[in-house]
């Protein structure tokens, strides 16, 4: 008992006195990373489009904590000049970021044949793009001269992302820079990885899918068989920008129950249009071509 009371005042003092930027912070994976921060001690700077929605998540856990630990900004990760401007109010607010969680990003569900080149550009800036300029401009206004912890919030492409062939492209892309960056700011004290979420209930997320229960229909996919809640990313989140994770850099972390390593959530409709093989066939090998 005694050992848990330390730890639980340990627990709230980790990050007292730091400064956290979390894109998209206010709803989802980002508002529960908000939050467990904000249990630790930490100032929060959440940034999305969604002005209003920033403000009344801000009003709200500042009520509820009774300290002025969050502080809203508007911000569009896809405009450089509004991320310029995020790092710089930030600074001039605070004085310092220790932390950068890039979180806010999307994408919608589409076979690649069917992704206008609008809908290409609109993922790949928002995910990638949005990502590097974040990346530069906490650099560049705070992390080169002090250093700092950066996690990135990337998606399951360990098998390609069939279905979201853009995010999977974006995020693979967010995974390269990251490993990247490990080595060419590791001398500016700089630390930085990913984490690769796989199917992780939130409100926002479901609604953004469509109907009720999509998500749940997933479950056999998932060596785990639930789906993940939005803690159980934060607490990662949280453990990497923390001195705990003081000699890691450059990795990723799948928070998926297992599921990379299982079930694609890609269904390939059984067909005969590959180059037919050396060995003897049968009807019953030979499934009928569809096309
Ligand atoms: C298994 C689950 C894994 C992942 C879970 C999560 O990530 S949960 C979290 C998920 N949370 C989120 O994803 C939330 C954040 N997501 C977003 O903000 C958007 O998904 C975004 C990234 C596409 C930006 O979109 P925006 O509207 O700001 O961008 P814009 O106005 O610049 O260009 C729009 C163009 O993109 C195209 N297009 C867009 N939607 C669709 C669609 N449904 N259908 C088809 N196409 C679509 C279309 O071409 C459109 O142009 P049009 O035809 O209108 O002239
Ligand atoms: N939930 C899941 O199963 C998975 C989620 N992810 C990723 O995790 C992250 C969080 O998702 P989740 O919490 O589930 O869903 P949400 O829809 O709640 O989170 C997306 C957040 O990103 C912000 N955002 C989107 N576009 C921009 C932009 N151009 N500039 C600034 N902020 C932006 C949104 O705010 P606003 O609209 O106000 O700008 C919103 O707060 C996303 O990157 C998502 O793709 C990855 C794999 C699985």
């Amino acid at each position: 008992m005694a050992a848990f009371k330390l730890n639980s005042v340990l627990r709230r003092q980790l990050f007292v006195g730091r400064v956290a930027i979390v894109t998209g912070g206010a709803t989802g994976i980002g508002g529960m990373i908000t939050n467990e921060l904000v249990t630790l001690g930490c100032r929060v700077v959440i940034a999305a489009r969604n002005e209003d929605r920033l403000k009344e998540f801000a009003t709200t856990v500042n009520k509820n904590t009774g300290h002025d630990l969050v502080y809203p900004i508007r911000c569009n990760i896809r405009k450089e000049e509004e991320v310029s401007e995020l790092m710089s109010k930030t600074v001039k607010q605070f004085g310092k970021i220790d932390y950068l969680v890039n979180n806010g990003g999307g994408q919608f569900a589409s076979q690649t044949e069917d992704i206008s080149a609008k809908g290409w550009h609109a993922v790949v800036e928002t995910n990638l793009t949005g990502t590097f300029y974040c990346l530069k401009h906490v650099y560049d206004k705070y992390m080169k001269k002090h250093g700092g912890s950066i996690v990135n919030i990337i998606a399951d492409i360990y098998k390609g992302f069939p279905g979201m062939a853009h995010t999977g492209a974006a995020r693979a892309g967010v995974e390269n820079l990251c490993k990247t960056l490990a080595v060419e700011w590791a001398k500016n004290g700089v630390r930085i990885n990913c984490v690769a979420p796989g199917i992780i209930y939130s409100e926002t997320a479901e609604a953004n899918y469509g109907q009720k229960g999509m998500f749940e229909s997933q479950l056999y996919r998932i060596p785990a068989w639930r789906l993940g809640d939005t803690s159980e990313v934060s607490s990662v989140v949280c453990f990497l920008l923390s001195p705990g994770a003081s000699y890691v850099s450059g990795n990723t972390v799948y928070i998926d129950g297992a599921q990379h390593l299982y079930k694609s959530t890609y269904e390939v409709e059984q067909h005969s249009n590959y180059p037919p093989p050396n060995y003897p066939t049968t009807e019953a090998t030979t499934p009928k071509s569809k096309l």
